[in-house]
């Protein structure tokens, strides 16, 4: 299998905009913890750009170093065309953050919330209400602005966080895992804004998910496991890097028909969850084979590869068991634009 592991996306020259994000050799250790070891890529500006991978795969630390919440080890990165380490400022003041965890104050307001934040960003008072206005009219908050954020719903505070996060027209908008603990109707919704966003401000946007639907909707993704990127490419690429059709067959005797298709037809095989299932580049026209061996076939189905195989192939795990085990809160809340610095 050959995948791409490629750190520049294609056709970026002569666009004459600078990357909206830029990494090359990026480490970050925490003691003996090698979380990062040695990542490279490029974002280009008003991509929308995901970041697949395990639990503990090193993508949070990625993000907040991005944000300026952490120091790399080694290596670089700039986001907005600025250094993380020696323009903190300049790329806090270019970025928003949306985590899953709720950084909201739950007594304040929903407009209250809002103007803190434009207070830390130091946004130009004459600027303030109109663009509360604006964020609140994009989330669909705009009647709610008086209430105060603890008697929110946890897709309200979500869309509140959003509204929040682009309160100061960042050029990059960081989302980790940010629809996480959602009901389908908020993740629907959350996303709509999203796109609404990207059209209407031409934003990047930079997210972390565990869900394979939300993984499809970006322009391009890339695979992390054990700190490194294992695959960096468009959806469609990388599945089709993965090669093969599968042929879920069942027969009269499955171990007897996987030897026989593997002697005789020189292909590959895999058990997935009991039930054999043949590797062939063209699944359609590889059925009537199955049957040409003499096979007693009781049921036979072909399916493309998925983001969810690009992902077992890198990972050697199921996105969808990945998203069962983060169903929880994974980790602490993360320091606001604000925060320190671990
Ligand atoms: N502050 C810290 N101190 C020590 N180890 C850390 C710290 N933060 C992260 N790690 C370790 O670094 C590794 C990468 O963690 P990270 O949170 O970046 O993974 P992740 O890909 O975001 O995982 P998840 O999908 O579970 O959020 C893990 O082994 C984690 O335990």
């Amino acid at each position: 299998m050959t995948l791409t592991a490629l750190g520049t996306p294609s056709g970026e020259a002569g666009t004459g905009r600078p990357p909206a994000v830029e990494v090359s050799g990026l480490v970050k250790t925490f003691g003996d913890v090698e979380a990062v070891r040695g990542i490279d890529l490029s974002v280009r500006a008003g991509e929308l750009f995901g970041f697949l991978g395990p639990n503990g795969a090193g993508k949070s630390t990625t993000i907040q170093i991005l944000c300026t919440l952490l120091r790399p080890t080694a290596g670089a990165a700039r986001v907005a065309g600025f250094d993380v380490v020696r323009d903190r400022t300049e790329v806090r003041r270019h970025i928003g953050l949306v985590f899953q965890e709720t950084t909201l104050d739950a007594h304040l307001t929903a407009e209250q919330n809002l103007r803190f934040h434009a207070d830390i960003y130091g946004m130009p008072k004459a600027e303030v209400g109109p663009r509360i206005d604006a964020v609140l009219e994009m989330v669909g908050l705009t009647d709610r602005r008086r209430s105060l954020v603890r008697t929110f719903s946890g897709g309200m505070k979500r869309r509140l966080e959003i509204a929040r996060g682009l309160l100061h027209s960042p050029r990059v908008l960081f989302l980790d895992e940010p629809t996480i603990g959602l009901d389908p109707e908020s993740r629907a919704g959350l996303w709509g804004y999203v796109d609404r966003l990207r059209a209407e401000e031409d934003i990047t946007v930079f997210l972390t998910t565990h869900y394979m639907d939300e993984a499809e909707r970006c322009d391009r993704i890339a695979i992390v496991d054990s700190g490194r990127i294992g695959a960096l490419d468009t959806p469609s690429a990388l599945k089709a890097s993965v090669g093969a059709d599968r042929v879920r067959v069942r027969t009269a005797d499955d171990d007897a028909a996987e030897a026989l298709v593997r002697e005789r037809l020189g292909v590959e095989t895999a058990r997935e969850d009991g039930v054999l299932v043949v590797l062939a580049p063209d699944g359609e026209r590889f059925v009537p084979r199955l049957f040409e061996l003499g096979l007693t076939v009781r049921s036979v189905s072909v399916s493309r590869p998925t983001l969810d195989d690009v992902f077992l192939a890198y990972t050697g795990a199921r996105m969808s068991e990945r998203q069962a085990a983060a169903g929880g809160p994974a980790r602490s809340p993360v320091a606001g634009p604000a925060g320190g610095r671990r």
